[in-house]
């Protein structure tokens, strides 16, 4: 039996959860479930190989309950000139998946902070979205989780972080709003105390 991983709260890492992660035949054995329960032949030609497929990409879509986002954000460079102004990332694209439904939803990162000493590599942040994303999510714990790892691991002087979805679970089925968009965001630091520099972000957003 495999110790499974999963993140306690927060911006936890990795830590030993109190189940067991099932075998690789097991998690086989629930898509053929699944696939009958959904009114298919789970041994016709075209579905053999489903379930090995099928886990392969749970595999990808939820590799961030093994990766660590303070190893991603260890790394910072001091030699940028005295620049202390805004530093924004904007358009990251991600996906996800909620935790209601266990289906997608798919949008746009912007993430800025203010430096304090120190800024990091412009890929990790890209990286951070990725890690929370490949988890099962909801829109705001992910916005929160984001900022909150900057902050533990950049201590910067302020950050922001807004993320913009479309959940395939309003769209696809349920309700079926086709291209309602969820918008989120956090401030912490000089972008919680400070309407300007909100409105900076904003703006460079935009931009
Ligand atoms: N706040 C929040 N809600 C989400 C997110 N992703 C999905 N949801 C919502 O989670 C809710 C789950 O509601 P339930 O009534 O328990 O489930 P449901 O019967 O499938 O709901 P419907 O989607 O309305 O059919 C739905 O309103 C979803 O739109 C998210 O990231 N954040
Ligand atoms: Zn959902």
């Amino acid at each position: 039996m495999d110790a499974f991983t999963k993140p306690i709260g927060g911006t936890a890492t990795t830590a030993v959860a109190s189940f067991t992660r099932p075998t690789q035949e097991e998690a086989e054995a629930a898509v053929r479930t699944l696939l009958a329960w959904a009114g298919d032949d789970p041994t016709r030609e075209g579905l053999l190989e489903t379930p090995g497929r099928v886990t392969r990409a749970f595999g990808e879509f939820f590799a961030g309950y093994t990766q660590n986002p303070k190893a991603i954000l260890s790394k910072t460079f001091k030699e940028v000139g005295g620049y202390d102004d805004i530093v924004l990332v904007k358009d990251i694209p991600f996906s996800s998946h909620c935790e209601h439904h266990m289906v997608p939803f798919v949008g746009k990162a912007h993430i800025a902070y203010l430096p304090h000493d120190g800024v990091v590599g412009l890929s990790k942040l890209a990286r951070l979205v990725d890690v929370f994303a490949r988890r099962l999510q909801t829109q705001e714990n992910l916005t929160a989780q984001i900022i909150d790892a900057i902050n533990e691991n950049l201590g910067p002087r302020g950050a922001a972080v807004m993320l913009e979805a479309e959940h395939m679970c309003m769209s696809m089925r349920g309700v079926r709003a086709h291209g309602a968009t969820t918008v989120t965001h956090r401030f912490t630091g000089v972008f919680a105390e400070d309407r300007v520099e909100q409105d900076r972000f904003f703006a460079m957003i935009k931009r």
